[in-house]
């Protein structure tokens, strides 16, 4: 029986563009997130992969990504559940401030602190500890049962929401998930055991 997840972050977004913090701020996707998230969908397609259910947040740059997945498989009108438990982390006062300004306001050290570590939330927001708060309960309870009873699961969602989750999927550490980085676009393929434990993950990042 296969049991598939399928992670994609969403194609670049305008605010990505001009390196801003986004956080929670609703920003389209750029002519090459567009196209980025077309050529997940291809790759998936190469694969011949068909979903059964598709989530993503409730963030129009992760929505678009989705469709556009569903749209080069063939699945354009498949169930899509939209939810703000998948939100990217909320990047409280950062959030439109540009990010080597904020470099050179508050230190390089001090940025990365927040852009990455697992438990240090940026003024007024998330850290990746409390994105984890609500992604994984979401995962367990509305997504994971979809992919154990033998579905194929996509989830387009964010940087750090997908983080967050990678995180528990791969059992990583606070130290650990400092160093992980999700590309745009850039689709993860998780195959899970009856048990709910990772089989295997392939990333398809060429
Ligand atoms: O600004 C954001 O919301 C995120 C993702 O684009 O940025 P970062 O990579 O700094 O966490």
């Amino acid at each position: 029986m296969s049991r598939t997840l399928v992670l994609v972050r969403h194609g670049q977004s305008e605010w990505n563009l001009k390196n801003l913090f986004t956080g929670w701020r609703d920003v389209d996707l750029t002519e090459q997130g567009h196209a980025e998230a077309k050529a997940a969908g291809q790759k998936l397609k190469a694969r011949g992969l068909k979903f059964d259910i598709a989530f993503t947040s409730a963030l129009i740059r992760a929505q678009k990504t989705c469709q556009h997945i569903l749209d080069a498989v063939g699945q354009g009108d498949l169930k899509t559940i939209r939810d703000q438990a998948l939100n990217e982390r909320d990047y409280g006062d950062l959030s439109g401030l540009n990010k080597d300004d904020a470099r050179k306001k508050w230190g390089e050290e001090q940025v990365h602190v927040w852009r990455r570590s697992y438990d240090v939330p940026p003024p007024a927001g998330e850290s990746l500890k409390d994105t984890g708060a609500r992604v994984w309960p979401y995962y367990l309870h509305d997504l994971q049962p979809h992919v154990l009873r033998g579905g194929t699961v996509l989830v387009a969602a964010h940087g750090n929401s997908l983080r967050a989750l990678i995180m528990a999927l791969d059992g990583k550490s606070g130290e650990e998930i400092v160093k992980l980085e999700l590309g745009t676009g850039v689709p993860v393929i998780y195959q899970l055991n009856a048990d709910s434990t990772v089989a295997s993950k392939e990333v398809l990042d060429d």
